[in-house]
């Protein structure tokens, strides 16, 4: 019988069914992170366990550590404390740990794949929501709880209520310019934060088999904005080269390939639910609010709340545009901003770095503008530094930073906004207070993050 591409993963990984809906899955690869995880290794221990598998187990520093210098971390204790207690597990219970500064460090989600970890047909769990990013490679990846991480660690398995299947097919090209973001951000628009509750996102189509391998990674780790347990997309071309150049050295590399491409979904296998985009129709997009789903195109003007119909969108978008201090009736461009910051999971990697210093090259960002530049790991750092982008963004006027991190993102570490201040933000989330309490958010594409610090004000690369 055809299966999509979630029945091949899951089935291959079903230890055995618990019940009706339930089944224990066998899990490749297990990410950790600072936060979250002290609290399922104090459980190990009161237990008298130990972490069963090691060796697919790979921890790093990102969500609170420094992105100026090392020893920043030293000065702060409740941060150095977090980071400590990592460092003490993971030597205590030898789990491999990339260590702020280190060669292979960053975030979880930028280094798992530049490193191999993440391969085509394999399950991957970690601590944290944006685990969706993986999927970008065919892989089932998901974030889970504390108490499924003490669970993994202990057994390398997990019960999991099986998932629903969703397809998003992608029809007609995008336009030129429209990136994965503004992709990603025109399907939550249209399914809304809530659209792919208990399922798992598969996205298809020859609009996305065009997209580049980060791309994709920036599409699938949208997917849990839209509330979806992951995003998958099947292996082709574009995934088996980018495993090639990762995985230089890896031995049987070619008897992998053969399997690795039967990880898509057979032509005629059946969805829980089909959805299709046009991607023409998709057009540079700028979050106005405080979830992901309430964002607009620059031909668009901030919704009046007459415009919903729906009660609990319609209260949303009332507490959105108080706390956001803007009013229905206004174009993006009339908004003003202090900060931009380009970085994150979402797009905190080379080709994003790429595109905004393209953007930002012999112009200088705006006077009234802190533009702060995260590298999402330390390969992405160097490979930029090989390029001179550093040089570039410095020439601007920008600050690039030199250590890897979640930084800006979530405002953990000391590069937090203050209350008052908005941002133009390649990330992934414009929680009321997400940057810094009090602080505004607005998601974009990396490219309308660099021209909004050229203009002062939210704006499109066609404005400069
Ligand atoms: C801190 C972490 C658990 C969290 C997540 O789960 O996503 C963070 O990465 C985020 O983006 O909000
Ligand atoms: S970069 Fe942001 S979204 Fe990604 S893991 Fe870190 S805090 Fe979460």
């Amino acid at each position: 019988m055809a299966k999509t591409l979630l029945e091949k993963i899951w089935n291959g990984h079903s230890i055995k069914q618990l019940g009706d809906s339930e089944d224990l899955i066998y899990i490749d690869m297990h990410l950790l992170h600072e936060i979250n995880t002290p609290q399922a290794f104090d459980r190990l221990r009161a237990s008298n366990l130990t972490v069963r598998r090691p060796d697919l187990t790979v921890a790093t520093e990102d969500h609170n550590t420094p992105t100026r210098s090392i020893a920043a971390l030293q000065s702060d204790p409740l941060r150095k404390k977090q980071v400590d207690l990592l460092r003490q597990n993971c030597s205590e219970f030898d789990i491999p740990l990339y260590q702020l500064g280190e060669s292979r460090q960053g975030i979880t989600h930028v280094i798992a794949p530049e490193q191999g970890l993440v391969h085509p047909g394999t399950t991957l769990v970690c601590c944290d929501s944006h685990t969706t990013t993986h999927g970008a490679l065919a892989a089932l990846a998901f974030g889970i709880g504390t108490s499924q991480v003490e669970h993994v660690l202990a057994t390398q398995t997990l019960r999991l209520q099986r998932f629903n299947s969703m397809r998003i097919t992608v029809k007609n090209s995008l336009r030129a310019n429209i990136s994965s973001k503004d992709l990603a951000l025109f399907i939550i628009n249209q399914i809304g934060t809530g659209g792919g509750i208990g399922h798992v996102i598969e996205y298809a189509g020859d609009t996305i088999h065009k997209l580049s391998m980060e791309a994709r990674m920036t599409l699938c780790n949208m997917s849990v904005e839209a509330g979806a347990s992951a995003g998958i997309i099947g292996v082709d071309d574009v995934t088996i080269d980018y495993l090639r150049s990762v995985l230089n050295g890896y031995s049987n590399i070619e008897e992998e390939i053969n399997r690795w491409r039967n990880f898509v979904s057979d032509a005629d296998a059946i969805f829980d639910k089909e959805i299709v985009i046009d991607g023409s129709e998709v057009d540079e997009r700028v979050t106005w609010g405080t979830n992901p789903s309430q964002n607009i195109s620059f031909n668009e003007c901030i919704p009046d709340l007459s415009s919903y119909r729906d009660t609990s969108e319609k209260e949303a978008a009332q507490c959105a545009l108080e706390y956001m201090k803007i009013k229905p009736g206004q174009f993006l461009r009339e908004i003003r901003i202090d900060k931009v910051f380009v970085g994150s999971c979402t797009n905190g990697r080379i080709e994003d770095l790429r595109v905004v210093a393209g953007i930002l090259k012999g112009r200088a960002v705006h006077t009234n503008v802190d533009m702060v530049i995260v590298p999402g790991s330390i390969k992405v750092r160097d490979q930029a530094i090989r390029e001179g982008l550093d040089i570039v963004f410095k020439n601007a006027g920008a600050d690039f930073r030199y250590l890897p991190g979640c930084s800006m993102c979530v405002g953990l570490n000391e590069d937090s906004m203050r209350s008052g201040e908005r941002s133009v933000s390649t990330s992934n989330r414009n929680f009321e207070g997400r940057q810094g309490t009090g602080s505004m958010t607005h998601i974009a594409s990396p490219a309308v993050a660099a021209a909004s610090a050229i203009m002062g004000h939210i704006a499109s690369p066609s404005d400069l």
